[in-house]
């Protein structure tokens, strides 16, 4: 990999950066585990692969609604503001973040050794980095786990909330990203580990995108629209 190819480097954060997305997955699985043995509905209960097929890296209230539409259901909108006893879409969101809020909280969060291992290079390449993750809680994760400082471009689910930015799949937060750094999409490297995530890479014209495998496989990945894939990012020094 010769960095002097690209100008940038785009990071998804939960999977990515972090190891965040097992803390996801979990909190996504408590709620709807919950939320369909309470309605009685057993016939199809959720599964790890429901996350795989219907959440992974999507802003939390596409995830909501992409999940239930796999079982048919269907909930009023409600609001963002919505308790997270409210019986919404973005109730549930909310639920669900009730969940990711208190393992943050009594787990912490390390990086992975390898992402910090690429972030070290790409100093010394003078490579722009910028974080662009679906997750309105990215600032709190990426402080949590020391890497704070490293970004001054953050584009998360807040962000792209108040920006009216589609979520990914869609491109336009990755766009983002590439418009906040003042690099051109195709010199900017795109990574993600959620196939939702490296299709808005492939759709937005960027010149590479990594495909980080961490569960959802490589051929998924790949034809996502991943050009190739890692299982970590230490593979990409040098
Ligand atoms: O609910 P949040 O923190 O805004 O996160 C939304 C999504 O953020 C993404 O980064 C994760 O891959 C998803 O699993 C998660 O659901």
């Amino acid at each position: 990999m010769d960095w002097h190819d690209y100008d940038a480097a785009l990071f998804d954060l939960d999977g990515v950066l972090t190891p965040t997305a097992e803390v996801h997955m979990r909190a996504w699985r408590d709620l709807f585990t919950d939320y369909l043995t309470l309605r009685g509905i057993t016939d199809r209960p959720y599964v790890e692969s429901d996350y795989f097929d219907h959440i992974d890296g999507k802003p939390r209230y596409d995830g909501v609604r992409d999940f239930l539409a796999s079982r048919d259901l269907t909930l009023p909108e409600g609001e963002p503001s919505d308790g997270s006893d409210a019986d919404t879409v973005c109730g549930l969101g909310n639920r669900k973040n009730d969940f990711f809020a208190a393992a943050l909280a009594a787990e912490g969060v390390e990086p992975y050794a390898g992402s910090v291992a690429l972030l070290d290079h790409l100093a010394t390449t003078g490579t722009k980095v910028a974080v662009v993750s679906s997750s309105r809680n990215a600032p709190a994760v990426l402080e949590a786990a020391g890497l704070a400082d490293r970004f001054e471009v953050v584009v998360d689910g807040q962000v792209a909330a108040e920006a009216g930015l589609p979520g990914k799949p869609a491109p336009d937060t990755y766009l983002e990203g590439a418009r906040r750094l003042g690099v051109e999409p195709g010199r900017a490297v795109v990574f993600e580990d959620a196939v939702s995530g490296v299709r808005a890479g492939h759709d937005g014209g960027f010149g590479l995108v990594v495909g980080v495998d961490r569960g959802a496989g490589t051929d998924a990945l790949t034809d996502g629209g991943a050009d190739r894939v890692v299982t970590d990012l230490a593979e990409l020094v040098g």
